[in-house]
C-alpha cells in the first residue's frame, strides 16, 4: 500500500481542564476562585508532527504547572485577567509558540448563611450558570471573549407563538399564552483597549476592564430583559437581550447566544373531563428533547462579527 503525500494542517496542543482552586485569606475571611483552565498553544510545531523532534515543544505538563504557579504567584482576580497573563506568558517567553488560547470555566461559590451572618470560610456551590472566558494572544493582539452557560430562565406568561408557516406536516397549535424557558449560553466580545464602544473590528479586547463588574452587569441585563420582554418568539427575546446588553455596556462590541427552547406543553387532561388552560393556572409537561435551538449574534452597528458561530458554549 502506498502512503499518500500529506501535509500537516492546523494544530494546537496544551493541557486541558486544569482544575485550579485558589484560596485567598483575608484574616479569618477566605475567598475562593474555582477554575477549569484549558491551554491550547500553536506555532512552529511542524517538526514534532513530521519527525518527532521535540525541540520546539513546551511540554503540556509544563503548561499545567504554569497554570498552578501563576494562580499562586499572581492570584486570580478574574478569569479574564488570569487568562491574559497566561496567554502572554506562553507566547512572549517561548520563541516557537506564536499563539495561545486559554479557555476558562469558573464555578461560583457563595458563603453559607449562618445566624450571625455569612460564614467566613464555608461555601455552597452556586447552582446557576458557569462563567466562561477565552483569551487569544498572537504576540500583538489580545482578544477577550467572556461568557456564560447553563443560565436557566423561565417566564410563566407574556409569551406567545403564532403566525408561523403551516404546511402538511404542521401540527403545532398557535399559542397566545405559553411558558417561555431557555438555558442561556452566551459569549460576548470586548472592544479595543481604551475606546469603549468607539472603534470596532480590531479584535483586541481592552485589558484594563473591570472584568468582574462587567460580567455581573451583563448577566443582570440579560435577566432583566428576559423578564421584561413580552415575547412573540424566542428569537425576538434573544435579539432584545443582545440589543439591551450592547446598549448598556459600551465596552462590548458583539454578543452571540445559543438558546434551546425548553418546551413546556400543556398536559392533555380532556380525556378526564378536566380543563387545562393557562388562564386558570395550567399543568405542563416539561419536555426534555427534542428542543428548538435558537442561535444568533447581535452586533453593535459597524462592528465586525468575530465570534465564530460554534462558540456559544465555550
Ligand atoms: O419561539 C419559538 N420560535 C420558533 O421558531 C419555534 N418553533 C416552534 O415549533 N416553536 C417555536 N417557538
Amino acid at each position: 500500500m502506498t502512503v499518500p503525500t500529506t501535509i500537516l494542517g492546523q494544530n494546537q496542543y496544551g493541557k486541558a481542564e486544569n482544575r485550579v482552586v485558589k484560596i485567598t485569606r483575608d484574616g479569618a475571611t477566605h475567598h475562593i476562585k474555582d477554575l477549569n483552565v484549558s491551554v491550547a498553544l500553536s506555532g512552529d510545531l511542524d517538526e514534532v508532527h513530521y519527525s518527532g523532534s521535540n525541540a520546539n515543544v513546551l511540554p503540556t505538563d509544563t503548561t499545567k504547572n504554569t497554570v498552578f504557579a501563576f494562580a499562586k504567584e499572581q492570584g486570580v482576580e478574574s478569569a479574564e485577567e488570569f487568562g491574559i497573563a497566561l496567554a502572554r506568558h506562553f507566547v512572549d517567553a517561548t520563541e516557537p509558540i506564536r499563539t495561545a488560547r486559554i479557555r476558562i470555566e469558573e464555578y461560583e461559590w457563595e458563603r453559607i448563611d449562618l445566624d450571625g451572618g455569612a460564614a467566613p470560610h464555608s461555601f455552597v456551590r452556586r447552582g446557576q450558570e458557569i462563567r466562561t472566558a477565552q483569551i487569544r494572544y498572537d504576540g500583538t493582539d489580545v482578544q477577550v471573549l467572556s461568557g456564560l452557560k447553563g443560565l436557566t430562565v423561565l417566564n410563566s406568561t407574556d409569551s406567545e407563538f403564532w403566525g408561523y408557516i403551516k404546511d402538511r406536516y404542521t401540527t403545532l397549535k398557535e399559542d397566545y399564552d405559553r411558558i417561555l424557558a431557555t438555558e442561556v449560553g452566551a459569549v460576548w466580545r470586548h472592544g479595543p483597549a481604551g475606546s469603549p464602544g468607539a472603534e470596532s473590528g480590531s479584535g483586541s479586547g481592552s485589558t484594563d476592564t473591570d472584568w468582574n463588574a462587567s460580567y455581573g452587569a451583563v448577566k443582570q441585563q440579560m435577566l432583566r430583559t428576559f423578564a421584561e420582554t413580552y415575547s412573540l418568539s424566542l428569537q425576538q427575546t434573544l435579539y432584545q437581550m443582545g440589543s439591551q446588553v450592547l446598549g448598556h455596556r459600551p465596552e462590548l462590541e458583539e454578543i452571540r447566544f445559543s438558546m434551546p427552547n425548553k418546551h413546556h406543553f400543556k398536559a392533555d387532561l380532556a380525556p378526564f373531563g378536566i380543563a387545562n388552560e393557562a388562564a386558570d393556572g395550567a399543568v405542563y409537561i416539561a419536555a426534555d428533547r427534542p428542543y428548538g435551538l435558537i442561535e444568533a449574534t447581535v452586533l453593535r452597528e459597524g462592528a465586525e462579527a468575530l465570534i465564530p458561530p460554534d462558540m456559544t458554549n465555550l
